[in-house]
């Protein structure tokens, strides 16, 4: 890698009020007569990628995750917001730009067996991968690129089809092929969601292995906090597009500020299973997530909170510092307000004025 100077925890990847709206394509008459509409997949995102760190990113089905890493691949064209890398803003189309950007951002996606063309060997897809990135792809580069992902012998693999592996070892192959390009950045959407919950846990093992041997910073997209907190240093929170709660995984997961969160976590059925809870999570308790054509106003999730307020539904709460770990914050009125109340309460004492006539005025 061209920059191992660079410390630990270094930022690599910065994404900041990102945002990216589809538009919805009506039909027939509604064409004609209605104003154009948009899903809203991803409101004001503000997220750091560190080298040497996984960051969970956490929630449930269309809640905006696998957008947040297309657009941070650059995939997508983002409708508002800026990416960083390295701290250099930046968006590209394709061509050129977009290869030089992949070199150092790589994805990896659920299914292994569909990001692996099923006509080529395991040799074919990590020689290409080597050669697109101006690597050598010899034998040697080979043997290595699989011991990076503990798959040995590497001649038990390389001329194998994807149909011959099983699915932990296709999904170590796809990892493989994305450290071809000797990245900064891993952006794993649901890595081990599609496999058996039996090996799941060797997967993140290897992930997080890697992130420790190459000082990696990896996005882990999941739907399932429990494993947040086993693998992710810090753990992001995201409902109906927009960021909730962000700490260290820890405090995130073991003492949830936002409902959403608490919501999560309780509705996971045993906090240190590897969980398939992204498998049938749709209907947990508390309701249905919104529609993000017609989001709700104010917080999203208020339709579902059992502490919703009245300022809920009409301003979009804020992110609020917590006090019980550093970097822990939550976008919720519950603490909101009191940090506003606290504010007006010092400002009045400095005043010497109200503070009884300030509070009630602010409540
Ligand atoms: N290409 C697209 N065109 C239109 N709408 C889209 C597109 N991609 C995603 N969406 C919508 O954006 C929202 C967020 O989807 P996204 O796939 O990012 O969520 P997710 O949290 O990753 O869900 P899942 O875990 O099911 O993959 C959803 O309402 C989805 O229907």
């Amino acid at each position: 890698m061209s920059d191992t100077a660079r410390p630990p925890g270094a930022v690599v990847l910065e994404a900041e009020g990102l945002t990216k709206h589809f538009p919805v394509r009506a039909r027939g008459r509604a064409a004609l007569t209605r104003a154009p509409r948009v899903v809203h997949a991803v409101d004001d995102v503000t997220l750091t990628l560190r080298r040497g760190r996984v960051t969970a990113l956490v929630g449930e089905s269309g809640s905006g995750k696998s957008t947040v890493a297309r657009l941070l691949a650059q995939l997508y064209p983002r409708t508002g917001g800026d990416i960083r890398l390295d701290g250099t803003s930046t968006a590209v189309k394709g061509g050129r730009a977009f290869k030089a950007y992949a070199k150092r951002v790589q994805m990896i996606f659920q299914d292994p067996f569909a990001s692996l063309n099923p006509v080529h060997t395991v040799r074919y897809h990590l020689t290409r991968a080597l050669k697109i990135h101006g690597k050598n792809a010899d034998g040697a580069s080979l043997e290595e690129l699989l011991g990076r992902v503990q798959l040995t012998p590497a001649e038990l693999y390389l001329d194998k089809y994807p149909h011959e592996l099983s699915g932990g070892q296709r999904q170590r192959v796809s990892i493989a092929r994305a450290l071809a390009a000797d990245p900064e950045a891993l952006l794993a959407d649901e890595p081990v969601s599609m496999l058996d919950v039996s090996i799941r846990l060797g997967v993140l093992n290897l992930l997080r292995d890697l992130k420790e041997r190459l000082d990696l910073a990896v996005l882990y997209i999941t739907h399932d906090i429990a494993s947040a907190r086993y693998f992710a240093d810090e753990t992001l929170v995201m409902y109906a597009g927009r960021m909730v709660e962000g700490g260290d995984s820890e405090t995130v997961t073991q003492s949830p500020a936002h409902p959403y969160t608490q919501l999560l976590v309780e509705s996971a059925p045993n906090p240190e299973r590897l969980s398939a809870v992204g498998d049938e999570d749709d209907d947990e308790d508390g309701g249905e997530p919104p529609s993000l054509i017609e989001p709700p106003s104010g917080c999203r999730f208020h339709p579902r909170c059992p502490h919703a307020m009245p300022v809920c539904g009409e301003r979009v709460p804020e992110r609020v510092e917590l006090t019980d770990a550093p970097g822990h914050w939550a976008a919720c009125w519950l603490y909101a307000e009191k940090t506003e109340k606290t504010e007006k309460t010092e400002k009045t004492a400095q005043r010497g004025g109200k503070t009884e006539e300030t509070e009630g005025a602010a409540s």
